[in-house]
C-alpha cells in the first residue's frame, strides 16, 4: 500500500498556472504576457552579448576548478555585487559592517534572510505590500515569520496609497520587519518618489522598523542603476540597518543560474562579526554552499570596466525597449479610443503594469483572445513586441467596450 498516497492536489501558482495554461493552448496567435522574464523585439529570451564574452573568457581559464565555494559564495562576486547595490562609496563599506552571503537569486537570499530573521529577530512580524509578489507570503511563511500587509497599491488613481503606507507602517510594532521592493514593483509597476520614498525612510526609522530591500530589477527599471539603487542607498546612507536582497536574473539575464546575494547592513563590525557566522548557520544545513558559475559570470563582468560598460549598454537596452512598448500600448488605446484612462501604462515603470482589468475580463483575454496574464491583470511589458502591441490592444478595446 501507498504512504504517498494520501498526498493533497497542490493549489495553483497565480503565475505559472497562467504558463501552463498559455503553453497548453493551440492557437498559432497566443500572447503568453504572464511570466516575468525578458523577450527581445522577435519574442525570444535574450543571452546578454557581455555573458557570452564571460563565459567564454571562464572557460578558456584552465586554472579554474570546480571545488567548493566558501559557505557564503564566491567572495569576489560577494565584494562587487554588494559595491553595485550600495555604492563604491558606501560609508557602511568603509566601516566594515556589511555581511553579504551568495545565495540561490532572489528568491533565495529572500529565504536565507528570512529564516535568519525568524531565528534572531525578537519581532517575527513581516509586513509585506499590498499586493506583492506571489511568492513573498509563502517564502516569509515558511521561514517562521508572520506575514502582515500594508496598503501599497490604490485602485482608483492606478498609483501609490501613500497615505493607506504611512498609516500602516505607522502602526507596525517596533522590530517589525518591513519589505520594501527597491525598485519596478512586482506586480503594479507603481513606485514611490524620491520624496516619498525620504518619508518612508523617516518612519520606518522613527518607529524601529527593520526594512528588508527585495532589488530584483536593479537598472532594468529606469536603465540606470544608480538610480535604481537610491532608495536602498538613501536608508544605508542613515547609518541604519537593513538587509538587501539582490537578483541577477533579469539584470543580466542570469535567471536559471541562480545567482543573487543577501546584504546585511549593520550598526557596527562587532555585530557584522556575529551576523555572518549566524547566517552560515541557516545556509549549511539548507544547501552547503552555492552554485559556481553564475558568481563566476557575475564577477567575470561587474571586476572589467569595459565589460561592465558593455553590461550596462545592454541594460539600458532591455529598460528602453520595454519603456517603448509602454509607449507603443498607450498610443495604441489611444488611437482606438479605449475607453478610461490608460495613462498609468506610461506611468509604471519595470517590467509589469497593472492593467485594471479584473479576472472574469482576464479570463476573456485568454479564452477569446489567447491572451494570457496574471489573474490580478498584471501583463509583463518585455513580453510585447511592435508586432503584438496592436493585437494586444484589440482585445483590451474589446473586453472593455
Ligand atoms: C519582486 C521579485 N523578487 C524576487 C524575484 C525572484 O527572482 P529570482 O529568484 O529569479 O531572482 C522576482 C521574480 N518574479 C517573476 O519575475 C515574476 O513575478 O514573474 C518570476 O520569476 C516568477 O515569479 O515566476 C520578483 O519579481
Amino acid at each position: 500500500n501507498s504512504i504517498l498516497s494520501s498526498v493533497l492536489p497542490a493549489p495553483e501558482d497565480p503565475v505559472l498556472s497562467v504558463i501552463f495554461a498559455c503553453r497548453d493552448d493551440p492557437s498559432p496567435v497566443k500572447l503568453n504576457l504572464s511570466a516575468g522574464t525578458y523577450r527581445t523585439e522577435e519574442g525570444k529570451p535574450l543571452v546578454l552579448d557581455v555573458v557570452r564574452r564571460a563565459e567564454q573568457q571562464l572557460a578558456n581559464d584552465l586554472s579554474r576548478d570546480k571545488e567548493y565555494l566558501p559557505l557564503n559564495g564566491l567572495p569576489e562576486f560577494n565584494k562587487l555585487s554588494t559595491k553595485l547595490i550600495l555604492g563604491d562609496d558606501s560609508p557602511a563599506l568603509k566601516e566594515n559592517r556589511v555581511v553579504t552571503t551568495q545565495c540561490l537569486s532572489g528568491t533565495g537570499s529572500l529565504r536565507v534572510g528570512a529564516e535568519f530573521l525568524a531565528t534572531h529577530n525578537k519581532e517575527s512580524v513581516i509586513f509585506v505590500p499590498n499586493p506583492t509578489w506571489g511568492n513573498h507570503p509563502r517564502i516569509f511563511t515558511l521561514a517562521g515569520l508572520s506575514v502582515q500587509y500594508f496598503r501599497y497599491y490604490d485602485p482608483k488613481s492606478r498609483g501609490l496609497d501613500f497615505k493607506g503606507m504611512l498609516e500602516d507602517l505607522g502602526a507596525a510594532p517596533p522590530g517589525a520587519i518591513v519589505v520594501l521592493q527597491a525598485c519596478a514593483h512586482n506586480p503594479t509597476g507603481v513606485d514611490p518618489t524620491f520624496e516619498q520614498w525620504e518619508k518612508i525612510r523617516r518612519l520606518v526609522r522613527s518607529k524601529s522598523l527593520l526594512p528588508f530591500f527585495d532589488s530584483a530589477y536593479q537598472g532594468f527599471a529606469s536603465g540606470s542603476l544608480d538610480a535604481d539603487a537610491q532608495a536602498v542607498r538613501m536608508f544605508v546612507a542613515d547609518g541604519g540597518e537593513c538587509l538587501i536582497a539582490q537578483s541577477y536574473a533579469k539584470n543580466m539575464g542570469l535567471y536559471g543560474e541562480r545567482i543573487g546575494s543577501l546584504t546585511i547592513v549593520c550598526t557596527s563590525e562587532d555585530v557584522a562579526k556575529k551576523v555572518e557566522n549566524q547566517v552560515l548557520l541557516v545556509v549549511r544545513p539548507m544547501y552547503l554552499t552555492p552554485p559556481i558559475h553564475g558568481a563566476s559570470i557575475v564577477a567575470t563582468i561587474l571586476k572589467n570596466s569595459d565589460m561592465y560598460n558593455d553590461w550596462t549598454i545592454e541594460l539600458k537596452g532591455m529598460a528602453d525597449r520595454i519603456i517603448s512598448m509602454r509607449q507603443q500600448l498607450y498610443a495604441a488605446l489611444e488611437a482606438r479610443g479605449t475607453p478610461g484612462d490608460w495613462s498609468h501604462i506610461i506611468k509604471h515603470i519595470g517590467m509589469f503594469t497593472f492593467t485594471g482589468l479584473s479576472e472574469e475580463q482576464v479570463r476573456l483575454m485568454a479564452k477569446e483572445y489567447h491572451i494570457y496574464m496574471t489573474y490580478d491583470g498584471r501583463i509583463s511589458m518585455a513580453s510585447l513586441s511592435s508586432k503584438t502591441v496592436p493585437q494586444l490592444a484589440d482585445a483590451i478595446h474589446a473586453v472593455v467596450t
